[in-house]
């Protein structure tokens, strides 16, 4: 149990502009902060990301992951979105994250720096799935094992299922920002999503932020959706 307050993200996965605009609004009221990812940046480009989020906070879910001076000279060139977070792939390894930290505090202003974030094991992906990539650890320990490294090579902060909150915090304490996506209210369809956790109980474990796309955007009313959400993180 923790006294942490719980922020809630919401993921405007499209690739169309005014739809993306219209679930800012509908959900403005009851979220913290929207994430724009692949989908939408690639089909529309970065200024219409910084056109939707408007003066929202803005994750900016890239998930960059190739060689250190690549991923750096990314982050430059994103210096101009004035993203609230900013996310990065822990299996980059050290040298990476390192870079990514470097760039993040070369790029951006001292008082608009982003919260940089590690994803460390995707929450889509389970133990056999891991597997196949060969790595024979659980989810659990694979998501402590990268999320001490990024910790230690700079990042801010990790995205983790809520699964993994309470070993994280027992190996790293407070310091890491946790980013919790893979959350499904009661009854919601899991769909891809393979390590969840409901809004209420994802605040209990003690997350710092949620992350909810389809459960709110594929409502019927994205707005009461959201606002729901929210009434449960409000416990
Ligand atoms: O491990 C991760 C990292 C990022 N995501 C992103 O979060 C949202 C979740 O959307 P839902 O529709 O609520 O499943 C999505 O944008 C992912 O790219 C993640 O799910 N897991």
């Amino acid at each position: 149990m923790t006294a942490r307050r719980t922020r809630l993200i919401v993921a405007l996965d499209t690739k169309d502009t005014a739809q993306a605009r219209a679930w800012r609004a509908q959900t403005a009221a009851s979220t913290d902060a929207v994430k724009l990812g692949l989908e939408f940046t690639y089909a529309r480009g970065l200024d219409a990301v910084r056109d939707v989020a408007g003066d929202r906070p803005l994750f900016l879910d890239l998930k960059l992951h190739d060689i250190p001076n690549t991923v750096a000279s990314a982050i430059g060139s994103l210096a101009a979105m004035r993203p609230a977070m900013l996310t990065i792939h822990a299996a980059g390894g050290h040298a990476m994250i390192a870079a990514a930290r470097a760039a993040v505090d070369d790029a951006f202003p001292v008082d608009a720096r982003p919260i940089l974030l590690a994803v460390t094991v995707l929450t889509s992906m389970d133990a056999e799935a891991l597997r196949e990539t060969g790595v024979s650890d659980t989810p659990r320990g694979q998501v402590v094992r990268l999320g001490a490294l990024a910790m230690a090579a700079g990042a801010d902060g990790l995205v983790c299922s809520s699964h993994e909150i309470a070993p994280l915090r027992d190996r790293l304490g407070d310091r890491p920002v946790l980013v919790v996506p893979g959350i499904r209210p009661a009854g919601a369809a899991a769909g891809d999503q393979k390590r969840i956790m409901t809004p209420a109980e994802a605040r209990r474990a003690g997350a710092d932020w949620i992350v909810v796309g389809r459960p709110i955007t594929t409502a019927a009313d994205p707005a009461a959706a959201a606002a729901a959400i929210a009434a449960e993180l409000a416990g």
